[in-house]
């Protein structure tokens, strides 16, 4: 059995939850994001890993891409976000943030380790952390070597109905880490006019694939184009307190399935 890395002394984290997806583009940054402004609405102690070393959105959504985090000795101080969400990503140790990362495999899995050992966390009571799209070496590294609570699964209507959502729910099967729940983003959209759902991408079948899989529905969340452009201008947290009862209840049905903290 592998060993769990240990976090910096001075380090508590209560529930450290990795967000996956079969593939790119289905929405997984921009789900992370919304799940840690709507767990920090309710007061939580939150904190973003965004391990998408090679496309990391993080920081832009928050804002916080001209801020760059600084060592003290062994220690990386996170990156703050206005509302005191710590987040780490790459994208805040390189000069320029299009600058890109031309690393081997093995050396991206060693820094996503190193988000995990070497940042100064101090009390968090959730460590979400923004895996890369798919199965491979960095979802891996995380679910082997860091000791991830539990996952949830993010997947668009199209990707659903394909068997790259069944390798991700596999994949945390075999690895024996639970599995909260399944987000299906981009849903559907709701005409502002008439507040009818149209099924943009077909009618989900995301109740049915998620009883074949013996996991729970946690939300379906529908395409909006406000939540794109808050994104877009770095102010996420602002749409969470636009939308404070969407988020809330979101963030109720995160915690329904998630548990307590203790
Ligand atoms: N609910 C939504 N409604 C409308 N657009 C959305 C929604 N969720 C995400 N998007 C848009 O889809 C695009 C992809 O989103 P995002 O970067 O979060 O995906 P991702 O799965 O993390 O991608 P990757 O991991 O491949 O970088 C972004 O432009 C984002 O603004």
């Amino acid at each position: 059995m592998i060993q769990k890395e240990k976090p910096l002394e001075g380090t508590n984290i209560k529930k450290i939850i990795a967000v996956m997806s079969g593939k790119g583009g289905v929405g997984k940054s921009s789900v992370t994001s919304l799940m840690a402004v709507s767990l920090r609405n309710k007061g939580y102690k939150v904190g973003i890993m965004d391990a998408d070393i090679t496309g990391p959105s993080i920081p832009k959504v928050f804002g916080i891409n001209n801020q760059r985090a600084v060592s003290i000795g062994e220690a990386i101080q996170p990156a703050e976000t206005v509302t005191g969400i710590k987040a780490m990503s790459l994208n805040l140790l390189v000069k320029q943030e299009d600058d890109p990362v031309v690393w081997r495999g093995p050396v991206i899995a060693g820094t996503v380790k190193q988000f995990y050992t070497n940042v100064a966390w101090g009390d968090l009571d959730f460590l979400l952390i923004d895996l890369p799209p798919g199965t491979g070496d960095v979802p891996l590294t995380i679910m082997q070597s860091l000791p991830v609570d539990g996952i949830v699964v993010v997947s668009s209507p199209q990707d659903l109905v394909k068997l790259i959502v069944k390798k991700s729910v596999n994949m945390a099967k075999m690895m024996d880490i639970p599995i909260y729940g399944i987000v299906e983003n981009m849903s559907y959209f709701e005409c502002p006019d008439c507040n009818k759902k149209h099924y943009i991408f077909g009618k989900s079948k995301i109740e049915e694939i998620a009883k074949e899989m013996d996991i729970a529905v946690l939300e379906k969340l529908p395409i909006d184009p406000e939540f794109v452009a808050l994104c877009d201008e770095g102010k996420v947290e602002v749409f969470g307190k636009m939308r404070f009862g969407f988020c809330e209840n979101f963030a109720n049905k995160l915690e329904d399935k998630i548990g307590g903290i203790e």
